[in-house]
């Protein structure tokens, strides 16, 4: 069988703005593979993309072997995927658990829906604590383990999650890692991560992409990247001096 996802020299534009050129990557089953890139680089879009939200002008892009060009993100989120954009988009007046019924909803069978939910309040005890208090009044960490415990209510295979970093404490971007990283054992997830910084995703990820001004500028195995020196370059551009240091907040 071939990777889970398959994008293959996709061009996306949005008006006269090219915002990814022949961009190509693969996510096999079982990996945890990141994205990372500066402002602006396209990350989102690629995710975007992914999940059926926008549609590329050249090139393909295959889920589980099948062809998303043309379908519509509920579609394609049938193909066993699911995405935690960034900015979360829980829905805030209503409660936890209502938001957390709404991906059960989704997966359409209300038993294991139910099940479900038990083992997720299990991984997330804050979210636990917190059922009935409307997901506005959440802190960032507690919206952003909200989303990502909402996508997995819909039982993907697949999990796309936007710069869960953003705007949250490095306390708490740890133990959304820890989650992530144990709901890829526990519930066989495939994990493909937006970050703008590296030094995490180089623990965590088995594979890094480096994408700016819309294009991969490298890729490869965490491991072999990790002295952070080719991402420096890929980052900020080879001959350009770095403008920050790559964990600086934007
Ligand atoms: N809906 C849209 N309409 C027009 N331009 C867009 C739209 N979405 C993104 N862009 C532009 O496309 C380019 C890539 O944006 P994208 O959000 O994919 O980058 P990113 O790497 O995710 O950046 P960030 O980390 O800031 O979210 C940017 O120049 C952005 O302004």
């Amino acid at each position: 069988m071939g990777a889970l996802v398959e994008v293959d020299g996709i061009h996306v534009r949005y008006g006269d703005l090219v915002a990814l050129r022949d961009v190509s990557l693969s996510v096999a089953e079982g990996e945890v593979v990141c994205i990372i890139g500066p402002n602006g680089a396209g990350k989102s879009t690629a995710l975007t993309a992914i999940a059926g939200g926008v549609a590329p002008y050249a090139g393909d892009i295959r889920v589980g072997g099948v062809s998303v060009l043309g379908l519509r993100p509920e579609q394609v989120a049938r193909l066993g995927l699911s995405l935690v954009p960034e900015g979360r988009h829980i829905f805030g007046t209503l409660t936890v658990e209502e938001n957390l019924r709404i991906g059960g909803y989704i997966q359409g069978d209300r038993a294991a829906a139910k099940a479900d939910m038990e083992r997720l309040l299990a991984l997330f005890p804050r979210l636990a604590e917190r059922l009935r208090y409307p997901a506005g009044r959440l802190s960032g960490g507690e919206q952003q383990m909200l989303a990502v415990a909402r996508a997995v209510m819909t039982r993907p295979r697949l999990l796309l999650v936007d710069e869960p970093s953003l705007g949250l404490a490095p306390r708490i971007i740890d133990q959304i890692y820890e989650i992530l990283l144990d709901l890829r054992q526990r519930a066989a997830l495939t994990l493909l991560i937006n970050e703008q910084s590296s030094n995490r995703i180089l623990k965590h990820a088995d594979r890094i992409y480096v994408l700016r001004g819309g294009r991969v500028q490298l890729e490869g195995p965490a491991a072999d990247l990790r002295d952070g020196e080719a991402i420096r370059h890929a980052y900020f551009g080879f001959g350009e001096a770095p403008v920050a240091p790559l964990d600086a907040p934007a």
